[in-house]
């Protein structure tokens, strides 16, 4: 992994992604950008509120924890090196791997490995060899044109086209280049399982923990988002994080507003988190891009965030967990269409959040803890609820919604937060910042409430999800899903019709054929006997399309 490290960083350029932890600059951290992430202790002295600071009281935590007699965690931290037990699972790539690996496994030494590690990645730079999975979207979308295009030549073979013959030849090609040639699989023993099963396509992020990568599996053909550890993890803060974000997600399974977890492994001392990519990067990034283009998230826009991640929070707190880092950074965004390819269609018909837009996750659970035994690890300072600064730790779940009333804040076009000072204990006063457009009063005053200095007084996120103010965006969200229902319904009725015409025309040639002496008498409204046998299995779905005159 070291070479894995080595050789990656030197083709990606971490630099290139802008966001070394020397480029931060916390000034115009509108929106938590990841260049200015301080993971740990971000306060420095909140005025009056604490007299430790931060600093001191956090590296103790993690010092303790570090030391396995005096870890404090209620998760039993096994070390994160029991999950190399696990870090070769048996997935049918790795299978595939092990089956060509020779008897006696050889041990490379690990400067030996490095070099290997580093050509064979620039092989596969060069020629990718990844399956090209073909229910995505994308690949029906290609197959389908290729299809046509295919389909067209042949028709009217002289008809040549100069440029459709050649995007015809060079997506055939690009084709080609991911079919995996079988002298790779010599090579692919060789590598980490990260390289052997992700082809890496770009860095996406940066944050305090490590870096994000765009990576596409090679078995699958999907893309995921992989996250690394910088750090080497052996009993590190960074390892305690890692390991809650792998607990955390185990526990939740799947929900709508939740970035999914595939797969976690650890190697050569780095922690690698196998998650959904969404395509839309981080909340985050959109409210910095909008800001740039002077266009600010609309009141209904607001609205759909906040009942988004109101629903992902719910969930979250159902679980008896909380986030504590709730941040736009920390909140996803999917495209509509690559959403639905993922295949969540269940638990978004659950709540009726699927509708046309854009769909926000939460993810990094790397703070995530338990409401009956909470072992608080601090998020950002700037979404911090005071009651957490001041160790009261009783209304846990009400920090997520004042962090969230923040983020919602910044996306109305809210100045970036104070880290500290008179700023931060104003805005933790019920004094809202000056926003750059008007709120509509009840809304503004949703906000307020999720602000409040009370926890007990801000509202839950079950109770966000039921108010009256998001239940308009609710029930349009449920009218877009029931139309979506209806559509299918249609379709599925429009079909079922054709195919019963199909069978009645079926069922009545033979009939006309035969002379008329042989004919059998006609009964008033019923079909044939073959024409009943043919549609006879699509009964009972037809029945409930009434038709008329037949007994199908
Ligand atoms: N699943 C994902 N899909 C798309 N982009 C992602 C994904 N996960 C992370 N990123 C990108 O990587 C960045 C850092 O990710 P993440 O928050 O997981 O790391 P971090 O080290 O915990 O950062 P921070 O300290 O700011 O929370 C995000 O801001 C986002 O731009
Ligand atoms: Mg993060």
């Amino acid at each position: 992994m070291a070479a894995l490290f080595t050789g990656t960083s030197q083709q990606l350029e971490f630099s290139s992604c802008g966001e070394d932890g020397s480029s931060s600059s916390s000034s115009s951290d509108t929106s938590d950008n990841c260049t200015s992430r301080t993971r740990s202790p971000r306060i420095r002295t909140p005025s009056s509120a604490c007299g430790t600071p931060r600093v001191q009281r956090h590296r103790s935590r993690f010092n303790a924890s570090s030391s396995p007699m005096l870890c404090t965690s209620p998760i039993p931290y096994a070390s994160w090196k029991k999950l190399r037990l696990c870090s070769s699972p048996n997935t049918p790539k790795s299978l595939l791997s092990k089956s060509s690996q020779p008897v006696s496994n050889i041990k490379i030494p690990h400067r030996q490995r490095r070099l290997c590690f580093t050509l064979a990645t620039a092989n596969l730079m060069q020629a990718p060899s990844v399956n090209v999975n073909p229910f995505t979207p994308d690949t029906v979308r290609r197959n389908s044109e290729q299809y046509w295009t295919k389909s067209c030549m042949s028709d009217d073979e002289d008809d040549y086209v100069p440029g459709l013959k050649h995007s015809l030849t060079s997506s055939e090609e690009d084709d080609e280049a991911f079919l995996p040639p079988k002298r790779r699989a010599v090579q692919a023993c060789m590598l980490s399982r990260y390289e052997s099963e992700f082809l890496q396509l770009e860095c996406i992020g940066v944050g305090e923990f490590g870096a994000v990568y765009k990576c596409v599996k090679r078995l699958d053909g999907c893309l995921y988002a992989i996250k690394q550890s910088r750090r080497p993890l052996a009993g590190s803060y960074d390892e305690q994080l890692a390991l809650k974000e792998v607990y955390a997600h185990a526990v939740l399974g799947h929900h709508p507003h939740v970035v999914r977890y595939y797969s976690a492994w650890a190697e050569d001392d780095h922690m690698l988190i196998q998650n959904e990519f969404c395509d839309g990067g981080s909340l985050g990034d959109a409210i910095v891009k909008r800001e740039v283009q002077g266009d600010l998230f609309t009141e209904a826009e607001l609205k759909d965030l906040l009942l988004q991640v109101s629903m992902g929070l719910k969930y979250i707190h159902s679980s008896g967990l909380v986030h504590l880092d709730i941040k736009p950074s920390n909140i996803f965004i999917c495209q509509r269409s690559s959403t639905s390819a993922v295949g969540e269609g269940e638990s978004e018909e659950e709540d009726g959040s699927a509708t046309a837009g854009v769909i926000y996750k939460i993810g990094d659970l790397g703070h995530v803890t338990s409401t009956i035994n909470p072992q608080v690890e601090e998020g950002d300072s700037r979404f911090l609820a005071s009651e957490i600064l001041h160790e009261d730790y009783s209304h846990l779940h009400k920090a997520d919604i004042f962090a969230l009333g923040l983020t919602v804040l910044l996306a109305a076009g809210a100045p970036p937060l104070p880290r500290n000072g008179d700023q931060w204990h104003h805005l933790r006063q019920e004094k809202l910042p000056e926003l750059p457009q008007k709120l509509s009063l009840p809304f503004k005053a949703l906000l307020q409430s999720m602000l409040h200095p009370d926890p007990t007084k801000r509202p839950s996120a079950k109770d966000l999800c039921r108010h009256t103010i998001l239940s308009e965006k609710r029930t349009e969200r449920l009218a877009a899903q029931l139309r979506r229902e209806l559509n299918v319904e249609k379709f599925r009725t429009a079909m079922l019709e054709k195919e019963l015409q199909e069978a009645r025309q079926a069922a009545l040639s033979p009939m006309q054929n035969l002379s008329p002496g042989l004919k059998p008498p006609a009964r008033e409204g019923s079909v044939p006997r073959a024409g009943r046998r043919l549609v006879g299995r699509k009964e009972r779905r037809s029945v409930s399309f009434g038709c008329p005159g037949s007994y199908i």
